[in-house]
C-alpha cells in the first residue's frame, strides 16, 4: 500500500505502515494523500447525517434526484477525479462539463445547492463538493431499494473544470464492448465490477436520440421485437425533436428500485443503450449478467465494491483542491 505522492514534485510516493490504516490523526488525513472513514467526525460530527437528511427529503418530493445522485458519481469520477469537476458551471472563464453532449439527460443539479446550504449553515466551508457528490450517490442508492454502501470521505474540489476531456473519458451509448471495459479498467474496475455498476441503468430513463439508431430503418436484431415495438411508440420517430423530451424508461418493471431487473432484461433482448445489450452478447460480460440476473444479492455485492471502487478514482487531497463554499463555482476570495 501507498501513500501517494508525499511531495508532488519529486513525485515520490512512501510506503505506508499498516498501523496508519487504524490509527486516525485528526486534522491530517487529507494531509496523508488518503480518504478515510468519517472523515467529518472531528470537523464537522453531522456531516453524513446532514447529507443523508437532505437527500432523504429531496427523494421524498422528487424521487428522481436519487437517481441523478447516481449518475452523477460516474460522470464525476470518471472524468479524472472524484473531484466536483462536474458541478462547476460556466461563468467566471470557465466551461462546465455538463454543457458536453455526454452529460444530456442530467439533471437536479440545482437540488446540490440545497444538500451545500444545509452543510454550510452548520459547518461553514469543511464539507466538500467532491463529498457530496460520494455520498450523495451512495444515499441515494440506499434509498432505491440497493445495498448500504461504507464510503470514504476527505475528498477536496477542485479549482478547474476538465470539460475539453469529457469527451474522450466517458464512453459513448455505442462504444464497443472492448472499449468501454478497458476503460472501466484504466480506473480499477474489472470486468464483473463494469457489469454490476452498469446495473444502475435499472433505475431512470434514456432519452430517445440514444435509443432511435437501434430502432431505425430497421430494428437491432438484439433488440426483442415486442420491445422494440414499445420503444417506437416512445419514440415515434428516427429523428427526435430535442425540444419534445422524448425518453423511455430504463427498466419498465421495477423503474424506481436499484435492482437485478436490468440484468434480466438484457437476458431477454430488453437492454436500451447499444452498451447495455452487448453485456449479453459479450462471452467476458455474459456469465456475469447471467450470475447477476439470477442473484439479485451478488449483484448488490458487485455494484457495492465496483461504486466503492469508482468514488475513490484518483481524489484531490490535501491543498491540491479547496473546499467550494458554492459547488457550482471555484472559490473566488
Ligand atoms: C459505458 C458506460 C455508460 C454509458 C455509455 C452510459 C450512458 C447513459 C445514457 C446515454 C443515459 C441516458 C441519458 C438520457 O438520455 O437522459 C444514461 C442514463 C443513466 N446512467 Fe449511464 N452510462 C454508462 C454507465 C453508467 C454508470 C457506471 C452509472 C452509475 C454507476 C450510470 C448511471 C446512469 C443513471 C442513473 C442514468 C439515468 C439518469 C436519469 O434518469 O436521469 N451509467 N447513461
Ligand atoms: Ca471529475
Ligand atoms: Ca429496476
Amino acid at each position: 500500500m501507498t501513500i501517494g505522492p508525499a511531495c508532488p514534485a519529486l513525485n515520490l510516493t512512501l510506503p505506508r505502515p499498516d498501523w496508519a490504516v487504524f490509527i486516525k490523526f485528526p486534522g491530517i488525513g487529507a494531509a496523508t494523500g488518503d480518504l478515510q472513514l468519517d472523515y467529518y467526525s472531528d470537523s464537522c460530527p453531522r456531516a453524513e447525517e446532514i447529507i443523508k437528511e437532505q437527500v432523504t427529503n429531496l427523494y421524498h418530493k422528487h424521487g428522481n434526484t436519487a437517481v441523478s445522485w447516481i449518475r452523477n458519481l460516474f460522470h464525476d469520477c470518471i472524468v479524472k477525479s472524484c473531484d466536483a469537476s462536474l458541478l462547476l458551471e460556466t461563468k467566471y472563464g470557465i466551461l462546465s462539463e455538463q454543457s458536453s453532449e455526454k452529460s444530456s439527460g442530467m439533471r437536479n443539479f440545482k437540488y446540490i445547492v440545497t444538500i451545500k446550504e444545509a452543510l454550510e449553515s452548520e459547518c461553514p466551508l469543511t464539507v466538500s463538493c467532491a463529498d457530496i457528490v460520494a455520498l450523495s450517490a451512495r444515499d441515494g442508492v440506499a434509498l432505491l431499494g440497493g445495498p448500504q454502501i461504507a464510503m470514504k470521505t476527505g475528498r477536496k474540489d477542485s479549482k478547474e473544470s476538465h470539460a475539453a476531456e469529457v469527451e474522450e473519458l466517458i464512453p459513448n451509448h455505442n462504444d464497443t464492448m472492448s472499449s468501454v471495459l478497458s476503460r472501466f479498467q484504466s480506473v480499477g474496475i474489472d470486468t464483473e465490477g463494469t457489469v454490476a455498476l452498469l446495473g444502475a441503468h435499472s433505475v431512470g430513463r434514456t432519452h430517445c436520440k440514444n435509443l432511435v439508431a437501434r430502432l431505425y430503418p430497421t430494428v437491432d436484431p438484439s433488440l426483442d421485437p415486442g420491445h422494440a415495438e414499445y420503444l417506437k411508440r416512445r419514440c415515434p420517430s428516427p429523428d427526435p425533436d430535442p425540444a419534445a423530451v422524448e425518453y423511455s424508461r430504463n427498466d419498465l418493471q421495477t423503474p424506481m428500485v436499484l435492482d437485478n431487473m436490468y440484468h434480466k432484461n438484457l437476458l431477454s433482448n430488453k437492454g436500451l443503450l447499444s452498451v447495455d445489450q452487448q453485456l449479453a452478447s459479450d462471452p467476458a460480460t455474459l456469465p456475469f449478467v447471467e450470475k447477476m440476473a439470477s442473484d439479485n444479492g451478488y449483484f448488490l455485492e458487485q455494484f457495492s465494491r465496483a461504486m466503492v471502487v469508482l468514488s475513490e478514482n484518483n481524489p484531490i487531497t490535501g491543498d491540491e483542491g479547496e473546499i467550494r463554499r458554492d459547488c457550482r463555482y471555484v472559490n473566488r476570495d
